[in-house]
């Protein structure tokens, strides 16, 4: 039996002093009561599982070592999945997302099968070609991942290179790779564990370019796992982080797959060889805006993995004293760690909320085309651009300040910290690099800026630049609201700014596409606006929708969690809002003050407020951030797993060190 250790005395007190109800708050970030209760029921299952438990810690491990025992797991946890939905409901995706994180340490190697593969054969394919593949696919008979990006170009995909030429005599594409810089480079599980994937490819007919569409291809024998004749597949080796997301390389050389292997939703190839265009062009890009808005909730969770750690830590970690011959504070009591941590908490709450609303306007989009009705479609794509660029961002300056807040614990793999980093990190470049996506952004931003000029209704993203043009701007107030306004008005001034800057290069005699680069510093600045309006425009709106139906004592914490955020981005950007708003100095010197009260009142719920993420041991895998803050002891007992450890004496002593001290003696 596990042994049970008595929980750290200053976390305990920190759990009395607690205001609200952490319960009540967990049901509502899962989503409801029965959410979280399935949850609990999954990963209670998954704790229970011997072959789950590691050994050795993974990251002693050898680069193969781990991504064996990656695949291992991975495996178990499938059937596991499948066992629990046999006999009760399909498993919500932010369950299984969540829980993935307790079984491998890192990105699993199937990660794309479910996160691109399976969602674009729903996006991409007929009814018909659904029937044929998702059915395998959704049982894990072939695993898949999706290959889009290449050594040559991951942002420019029109510049892919892998071409697909029909061959309508076979009724067959002809998959080539015609130089090193088209050889696929990236995608996660393509290295040497998937069978199949999706293939974006240029597509031609009879000599002529078509632009890129999506193919269905099998790369590996289903009995061997062997590459198939006229594909070389493998690993692209190790990385910053992603350590066992096995991201691999794939050219083609003459390979071919039939007719029916181009998904066809969008655009058709007949059997003549006959091009039928869809109703747009970009919907071959729709996986991307998915993933996008999904990134926005995974970086709420990132947030809030690093936030538990970080805050259960300082609770529990005491240094230095106040004042002369008093105890050593507990760390979270300097206001500079509350500084550092409390936004990060109420970041992760932003993000929820936003993912909220912007779940519920991609899926109407996806209804909506599914009527042939597209209205809505350009709007979701450059709020799903920019807020996954911002909230990637900000969750990677937030992961990185809570493990410098963790001192030089935070450095440990032990934390867990590092590895966090590691996978937050490279969202900021995945599925549209950062810049380029605020830029796409951007593009919508201008022909907002335009119509709103032209006196056109705007959607209701962007309405806020009729106002700021009918209007005066508004008498400054102090409130949420009013700030909000005054982010608007930020946002508006700088999409002005970049939109006569363009004008300006135009009319001196420049390209629009060089004016546009000549602006594009502005353009990017806009953006960033525009993604923080939106952000504390639908936090605070989710927040007033939420608070009426939730107990007083929660609606008063989150109130003062929304209010910090805004608060503290009016500070963190008060130079803009000097500028491009109505508030005044002496506006910045009471915010400053109400900054430091929102601190002081979050204070006493800070550690009930990560609790209520519900994030368990063995999802943080952290020795700073466990329940029960043993935190030295664990530290300790993970220390003592190093193979270094084991011996007490090691043989490089023998080998090197001794003859090498016998030398310097002489
Ligand atoms: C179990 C353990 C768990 C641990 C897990 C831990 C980590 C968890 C997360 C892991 C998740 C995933 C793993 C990583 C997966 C990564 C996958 C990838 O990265 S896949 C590859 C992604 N690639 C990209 O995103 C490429 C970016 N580039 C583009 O999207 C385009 O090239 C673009 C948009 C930059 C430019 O395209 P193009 O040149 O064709 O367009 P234009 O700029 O000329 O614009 C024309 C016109 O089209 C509109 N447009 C563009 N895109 C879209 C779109 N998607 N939808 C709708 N409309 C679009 C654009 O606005 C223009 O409109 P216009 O009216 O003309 O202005
Ligand atoms: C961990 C990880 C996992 C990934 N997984 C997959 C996967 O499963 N499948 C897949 O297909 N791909 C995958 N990718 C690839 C990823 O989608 C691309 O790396 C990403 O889209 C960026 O493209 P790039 O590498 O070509 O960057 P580049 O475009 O070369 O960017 C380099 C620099 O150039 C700048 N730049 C480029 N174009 C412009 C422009 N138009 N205007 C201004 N600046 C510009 C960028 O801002 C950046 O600073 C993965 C990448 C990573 C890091």
């Amino acid at each position: 039996m596990a042994t049970v250790h008595k929980i750290n005395e200053d976390l305990v007190k920190e759990r009395q002093k607690c205001t609200f109800n952490v319960q009540e708050l967990t049901y509502l970030l899962d989503g409801g009561e029965e959410v979280t209760k399935e949850r609990r029921e999954f990963e209670n299952i998954l704790r229970n599982v011997k072959e789950l438990q590691d050994e050795v810690p993974e990251v002693y491990l050898s680069h193969k070592e781990r991504y064996e025992n990656a695949v291992r797991k991975t495996c178990i946890l499938q059937n596991v999945r499948n066992d629990f939905e046999k006999k009760r409901e399909v498993l919500s995706p932010r369950n299984i997302f969540r829980a993935g994180y307790a079984v491998i340490k890192d990105v699993s190697p199937f990660f794309l099968h479910n996160g691109m593969f399976v969602p674009t054969i729903i996006g991409q394919g007929t009814p018909e070609q659904q029937a044929e593949w998702l059915p395998k696919a959704k049982a894990m008979a072939i695993i898949g991942t999706y290959a889009q990006t290449e050594l040559g170009h991951g942002t420019f995909i029109r510049g892919l290179e892998t071409t697909a030429t029909y061959d309508a005599k076979t009724e067959e594409f002809i998959l080539n790779s015609p130089k090193v810089t088209s050889y696929k480079w990236w995608p996660g599980g393509l290295g040497t564990t998937v069978n199949h994937c999706i293939t974006v490819a240029q597509l031609y007919i009879n000599g002529k370019k078509y632009g890129i569409h999506p193919f269905i291809v099998q790369i590996r024998d289903l009995e061997t796992h062997k590459p198939l004749p006229g594909i070389k597949v493998g690993e692209i080796g190790p990385k910053m982080g992603f350590a066992t997301a096995n991201n691999g390389f794939l050219g083609f050389q003459n390979f071919r797959i039939p007719r029916k292997n181009m998904l066809m939703k969008n655009a058709q190839v007949l059997k003549d060889g006959t091009f039928v265009k869809g109703m747009n062009e970009k919907l071959t890009y729709g996986t991307m805006v998915m993933v996008r808005v999904n990134i926005v909730s995974d970086s709420a969770f990132h947030t809030a993995m690093a936030a538990t750690i970080a805050v259960r830590y300082a609770a529990v970690r005491h240094q230095s004293q106040l004042k002369a011959k008093e105890p050593e504070v507990q760390i979270i009591d300097y206001l500079t760690q509350q500084h550092k941590l409390f936004i990060a908490i109420a970041t992760s709450h932003a993000f929820s909320n936003t993912y909220t609303w912007l779940y519920q306007a991609y899926l109407k989009v996806v209804e909506d085309l599914g009527k042939q009705k597209q209205d809505h479609l350009p709007e979701l794509h450059a709020l799903s651009c920019c807020l996954k660029a911002t909230s990637s961002r900000d969750a990677g300056v937030i992961v990185e300040q809570c493990r410098l807040a963790c001192g030089g614990h935070g450095y440990m793999a032990s934390s867990n910290l590092p590895i966090i980093y590691g996978y937050t990190t490279a969202a900021i470049t995945y599925e549209g690099e950062h810049t380029v996506l605020l830029l796409q952004t951007a593009r919508y931003l201008m022909k907002a800026w335009m119509s709103a000029l032209e006196g056109k209704v705007l959607a209701p993203s962007v309405a806020y630049l009729v106002d700021w043009l009918k209007s005066d701007k508004q008498r400054w107030q102090n409130t949420p609201e009013v700030i909000v306004k005054g982010f608007q008005h930020v946002a508006a001034g700088k999409i002005k700014d970049a939109f006569d800057a363009i004008q300006k290069h135009v009319k001196a005699g420049k390209d629009y596409e060089d004016a546009w680069n000549l602006a594009s510093v502005q353009l990017i600045k806009a953006s960033e606006a525009h993604s923080r309006a939106i952000l504390c425009d639908g936090y605070l709106r989710e927040t007033v929708r939420t608070s009426s139906s939730v107990s007083p004592s929660l609606a008063k914490v989150l109130n003062h969690l929304v209010q910090l955020y805004i608060v503290y981005w009016t500070l963190e950007t008060a130079g803009d809002l000097l500028v491009y708003s109505n508030i005044g100095k002496d506006d910045i010197a009471v915010l400053k003050e109400k900054y430091e009260e929102l601190l002081a009142l979050i204070r006493p719920n800070a550690v009930g407020l990560v609790d209520a993420f519900d994030i368990s041991d063995e999802i943080l895998q952290s020795t700073l951030g466990s329940y029960d803050g043993r935190v030295y002891e664990r530290l300790m007992e993970e220390a003592m797993k190093s193979p270094l450890n084991k011996e007490p004496v090691n043989q490089s002593f023998h080998k090197y060190l001794k003859p090498f001290i016998k030398k310097a003696k002489l």
